[in-house]
C-alpha cells in the first residue's frame, strides 16, 4: 500500500493507494500534519512506501516522521521520471509540477497534454506526445488575486469568490468579482486556445483546489480531476519500484 503526500503552499493533500486505486484522501493544513498522518497510519497499517512532494521548504519534522514510519522517497528532479524533462532550469522546477506531468504521461500516453493546476498559484504545464515536458506558466491563483487587490490598495475589501458573477460590475464587490473571476476564466480559456492552435489533438486537464469552482464556469473541452497530482505521485512511486 502506498502513501502519497503533496505539500502545497495552502494545504497538504494525503492519499492512500493500493496499486492504482485511491482508497482514501485527506486535505488539511500543515499545522495538522501529525494528527492526520497518525490517523491515516492507524487506519491503513499496511502502508509501506511513501512518495512526498513539497513546494514548502520548512518540513524537516514532517519528513522525519514519514521516514520513521515508511520507505520514504522524496520527489526531486534527480528521481527516475517517466518523461524527458526539457525545462531549462530543472533544479528549480516545482515538485508538484513534476507530479502533474507524470500523471499526464500515465493517463494520456502519447498525447499532447496541458495541465492547469488552480491552487495557490495557477500553473500551466505541457507535455507533448513524445513524452517531453516543455514547461508552461505560473500565474497568481484565485485567492491570491483577491488578497493582492486588498493588500496593495487602500480601499478594496478582501473578498471571496462570489456566486453572482457580472460582466459589468455594478458595485465595488461586483467589480472585484468580475475582474478576478472573469479575468482568471478568460486567462485559462485564452491559454487553452493558444495551445490548441499550436498543438492539434490537445488534451486539457484542470486540477487543484479551485477545480470545482472554475470547471463549472469554463467552456467545455477540459477534464476536471481533483486527484490528478496525487495520481501522478503514485505513478512516480510505482515507476521507481520497477526501476
Ligand atoms: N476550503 C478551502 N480552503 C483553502 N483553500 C480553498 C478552499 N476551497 C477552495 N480553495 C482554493 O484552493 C486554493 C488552494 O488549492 P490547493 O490545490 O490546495 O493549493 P496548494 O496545492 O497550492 O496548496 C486556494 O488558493 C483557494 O483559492
Ligand atoms: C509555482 C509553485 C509556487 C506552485 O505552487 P502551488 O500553487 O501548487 O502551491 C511551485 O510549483 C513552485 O514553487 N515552483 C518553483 C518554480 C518553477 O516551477 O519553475
Amino acid at each position: 500500500m502506498n502513501l502519497v503526500v503533496d505539500i502545497g503552499n495552502t494545504s497538504v493533500k494525503m492519499a492512500v493507494f493500493q496499486k492504482n486505486s485511491l482508497l482514501d484522501k485527506r486535505i488539511f493544513s500543515l499545522s495538522d500534519f501529525f494528527k492526520n498522518f497518525r490517523k491515516i497510519k492507524d487506519q491503513f497499517p499496511e502502508i509501506k512506501d511513501c512518495m512526498l512532494s513539497s513546494v514548502v521548504n520548512t518540513i524537516s519534522e514532517e519528513k522525519k516522521i514519514l521516514q520513521q514510519s515508511t520507505n520514504l522517497i522524496e520527489l526531486t528532479p534527480a528521481l527516475s521520471l517517466p518523461f524527458k524533462n526539457k525545462y531549462a532550469t530543472p533544479s528549480t522546477l516545482g515538485k508538484d509540477r513534476i507530479a502533474l506531468v507524470a500523471a499526464a504521461v500515465a493517463k494520456f500516453p502519447q498525447k499532447n497534454t496541458l495541465v492547469v493546476d488552480a491552487g495557490t498559484c495557477v500553473t500551466f504545464d505541457f507535455k507533448n506526445k513524445k513524452e517531453e515536458y516543455l514547461g508552461g506558466a505560473i500565474s497568481p491563483g484565485l485567492e491570491m488575486r483577491f488578497k493582492a487587490l486588498h493588500k496593495f490598495t487602500a480601499n478594496l475589501p478582501l473578498l471571496k469568490p462570489g456566486e453572482n458573477l457580472q460582466l459589468i460590475g455594478t458595485s465595488t464587490e461586483g467589480s472585484i468579482n468580475s475582474g478576478v473571476v472573469n479575468g482568471l476564466l478568460l486567462e485559462i480559456e485564452g491559454v487553452m486556445a493558444s495551445y490548441a492552435t499550436e498543438y492539434k489533438d490537445l488534451t486539457i486537464i484542470l486540477t487543484g483546489g479551485d477545480t470545482q469552482f472554475l470547471s463549472m464556469r469554463l467552456k467545455n473541452g477540459i477534464f476536471a480531476n481533483s486527484n490528478f497530482l496525487l495520481e501522478g505521485l503514485n505513478h512516480i512511486l510505482e515507476f521507481n519500484k520497477t526501476q
